[in-house]
């Protein structure tokens, strides 16, 4: 048995303010979906490969992805993550494990794939997260409310790992209520179906804002990832 990924990258990236969507950005010489993309291809429990684009990336992409022998197909993305998500889910092969990964999270490591995959085929629905580090306010009006119990907080990440059948019946159930969600463990959590935790780690980072770069390029160097130009 093995696992697909479906990996949304037909956002904007409005947030990193640059003037191309951000999953185009380079990295050492290589666009960020480069490297995220190669994750997956290294990992040897995951067998296909299928991406949210939007329609006018879609040659750009294709060029970019056509050395990876597991990319099995390009979709095109809708107006938000779980749209696009959803556009790929509904086209796939059905299989026995799915994940959901950010093309904007170029560092996912393979420990944590593992463990997600593993704990996916052993409980339904799993998640990459790490503990929160900072303590949290809830502030009104610039006025602190209350301040949260850190000790139950966790910074939710990708990739989140479920069960193929539970994926598409909560991305259904979603879209026939209306339900839009900042992530897939929401849509799956409204089922009442228990969604587990993978520790990962603080690398995973999502590219969001412009001083994600340097953090990446920090994480690249520590890693030792060059690629030739
Ligand atoms: N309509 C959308 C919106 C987002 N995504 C993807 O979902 C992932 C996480 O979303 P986010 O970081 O919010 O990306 P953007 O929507 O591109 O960023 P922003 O909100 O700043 O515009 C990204 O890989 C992005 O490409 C997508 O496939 N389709
Ligand atoms: C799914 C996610 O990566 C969890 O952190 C995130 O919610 C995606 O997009 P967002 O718009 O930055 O919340």
């Amino acid at each position: 048995m093995m696992y697909t990924v479906i990996i949304p990258a037909a956002g904007q990236g409005k947030r990193m303010g640059s003037d191309k969507n951000k999953v185009l950005l380079e990295l050492k010489h290589r666009p960020v979906i480069f490297h995220t993309v190669s994750r997956f291809e290294q990992d040897t429990s995951c067998n296909a490969i299928y991406l949210a684009a939007r329609q006018e990336e879609l040659t750009e992409l294709t060029d970019i992805l056509q050395g990876f022998t597991k990319v099995k197909g390009l979709v095109i993305g809708g107006s938000e993550r779980q749209y696009s998500i959803h556009n790929v889910l509904k086209t796939i092969p059905p299989c026995a494990v799915v994940m959901v990964h950010d093309a904007a999270r170029p560092f996912v490591s393979h420990e944590t794939l593992t463990q997600l995959y593993d704990g996916a085929l052993a409980r339904k629905a799993v998640i990459a997260a790490v503990q929160v580090k900072d303590t949290i306010k809830v502030v009104n009006e610039l006025v602190i409310d209350h301040t949260l119990d850190r000790t139950t907080l966790w910074q939710v990440q990708t990739p989140q790992a479920f069960t193929y059948d539970l994926l598409l019946e909560a991305y259904n159930q979603a879209e026939r209520d209306g339900f839009l969600g900042t992530d897939d463990a929401s849509l799956v959590e409204r089922l009442g179906q228990p969604v587990s935790v993978v520790v990962s780690d603080y690398d995973n980072i999502k590219l969001t804002t412009p001083e994600d770069l340097y953090f990446a390029e920090a994480i690249m160097k520590k890693r030792g990832i060059e690629c030739s130009e």
